[in-house]
């Protein structure tokens, strides 16, 4: 098939240009084995996409990131005026995220050297798997945007198209472990946010931990991605790697946002419990999480903060049952919501509006924000916060960075968290972090 040609626009000195053309399926495994920095992968159950080298980057820093990334998006497509025969899959996309925290608290050891508040690409070569087709999409900036577009649409069209096999790769093995707090330091801090809780400070804050631990061989974020895909088939599987080094990747189940026109859709994910040895165990699991006094508050808190971040910006929110959702270790309590906005937005502005829910932050926002600074020894990093992309329209999805590790040389550090609420138990919140620490641990020993 012939390239088609985005359309070339010269603003100022810098034009954008972008190619697409169809390809073999199973390309995006080759796009990540160049280990071109940067690269971001992001699978769902209807779509895989992997995109590497930046024709345009973006960080961003502080409470602005959210607007300032906005900006510069926007500056950027702006310049780049897609083919209407390109179909949307093969539309270039802006990739990245962001960071929990608004400033960052990074100590000289911090995992999270090298991510920045807010990093996005515009990639050189992006390849987007979706409805049984493969479509490369190439994209030039600056005074050789054009030969760019079309040497890279070239070179990465005969690359694939040789289609020499992803070597398979085993997990790395761990050998020793270093969590973040003990459980003595973990009973004391949940005491202390309980305390806040029984004095009205707070309803919910999320604390999280962290497990450092030490790989025995080479690690291949690829492969991991691959074998997640078997496992975790309907989360957001992810990888953002940015210039420099470190890896941040994960299998999340949790949805921040996504917008497509004026639909909005996010989701309240909150409550815990584990599996049963047996299918009717996790029934009778299941049935005790929807009749959990305690876990039903927990989620309610967050399904009432999303509807209220949202009825600025929507005529209507549309709450839906609460379920249960299933996953290979662990069970959530969850909500789908769904909303129309009044007017065209920016799918940036939702996420600054709903990040952090109180499904990772807490309630109100700013005590719990402050809880989890002065409790938490380490810094989130991008750890539960929006990882994701958007496009030219200003559709996007954003999905929450949980069930997550940041990876540099042979160390890996592991997160998860748990909401702690008026009659959380200390013990259990432990067990219920640990479950969670499974999806990537798994993939690592
Ligand atoms: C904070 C995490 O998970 C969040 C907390 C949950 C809970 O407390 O029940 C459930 C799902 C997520 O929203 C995590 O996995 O690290």
């Amino acid at each position: 098939m012939e390239p088609l040609r985005g359309d070339e626009r010269t603003v100022g000195e810098t034009a954008v240009v972008t190619r697409g053309r169809r390809v073999e399926r199973g390309a995006t495994r080759a796009v990540l084995d160049a280990e071109t920095r940067p690269t971001f992968a992001w699978a769902t159950g209807s779509e895989t996409v992997a995109a590497s080298g930046a024709a345009a980057l973006v960080t961003a820093g502080g409470s602005s990131r959210f607007a300032d990334v906005q900006t510069a998006a926007e500056g950027l497509f702006d310049r780049c005026e897609v083919s209407a025969e390109l179909p949307s899959a093969a539309r270039p996309r802006l990739f990245g995220g962001f960071a929990f925290h608004e400033g960052d608290r990074d100590g000289d050891d911090s995992p999270w050297d090298g991510f920045p508040g807010a990093a996005f690409f515009l990639p050189e070569v992006q390849v987007t798997e979706r409805d049984g087709e493969t479509w490369l999409t190439t994209t030039g900036t600056g005074s050789s945007a054009e030969a760019d577009a079309d040497r890279l649409l070239e070179t990465w069209h005969d690359r694939l198209a040789d289609g020499a096999a992803s070597p398979r790769a085993d997990p790395p093995g761990v050998d020793a472990r270093e969590r973040t707090p003990s459980q003595a330091v973990w009973r004391e801090q949940v005491g202390n946010a309980l305390e806040r809780v029984d004095s009205g400070r707070l309803q919910k804050v999320v604390l999280a931990q962290a497990l450092r631990v030490s790989l025995r061989g080479a690690l291949s974020v690829p492969a991991v991605l691959d074998r997640l895909a078997e496992t975790y088939p309907d989360c957001y599987r992810f990888m953002f790697a940015p210039p420099g080094d470190g890896t941040f990747f994960g299998a999340t189940p949790e949805r921040l946002v996504s917008l497509r026109g004026r639909t909005v859709r996010t989701e309240a994910l909150a409550g815990s419990t584990g599996r049963g040895d047996t299918p009717a165990e996790d029934e009778w699991l299941a049935a005790e999480l929807l009749d959990s006094e305690k876990d039903v508050h927990e989620h309610q808190l967050v399904a009432d903060a999303i509807r209220d971040q949202l009825e600025p910006f929507a005529s209507s929110v549309r709450i839906g049952e609460r379920t249960v959702r299933r996953l290979a270790t662990v069970q959530h309590l969850r909500t789908s919501i769904t909303a129309e906005l009044e007017e065209d937005e920016h799918v940036l502005s939702l996420v600054e509006a709903l990040h952090p829910t109180p499904a990772v932050g807490g309630l109100p926002p700013d005590e719990a924000l402050r809880t989890i600074r002065e409790t938490e020894a380490f810094d989130r990093g991008w750890y539960a916060a929006p990882v994701g992309w958007v496009d030219a329209a200003g559709n996007g999805t954003f999905a929450v960075g949980i069930r997550s590790a940041v990876a540099r040389d042979r160390t890996a550090t592991l997160f998860a968290g748990a909401g702690i609420v008026a009659d959380s138990d200390p013990d259990r919140e432990w067990d219920e972090v640990q479950l969670k620490y499974r999806p990537m641990l798994d993939e690592l020993e």
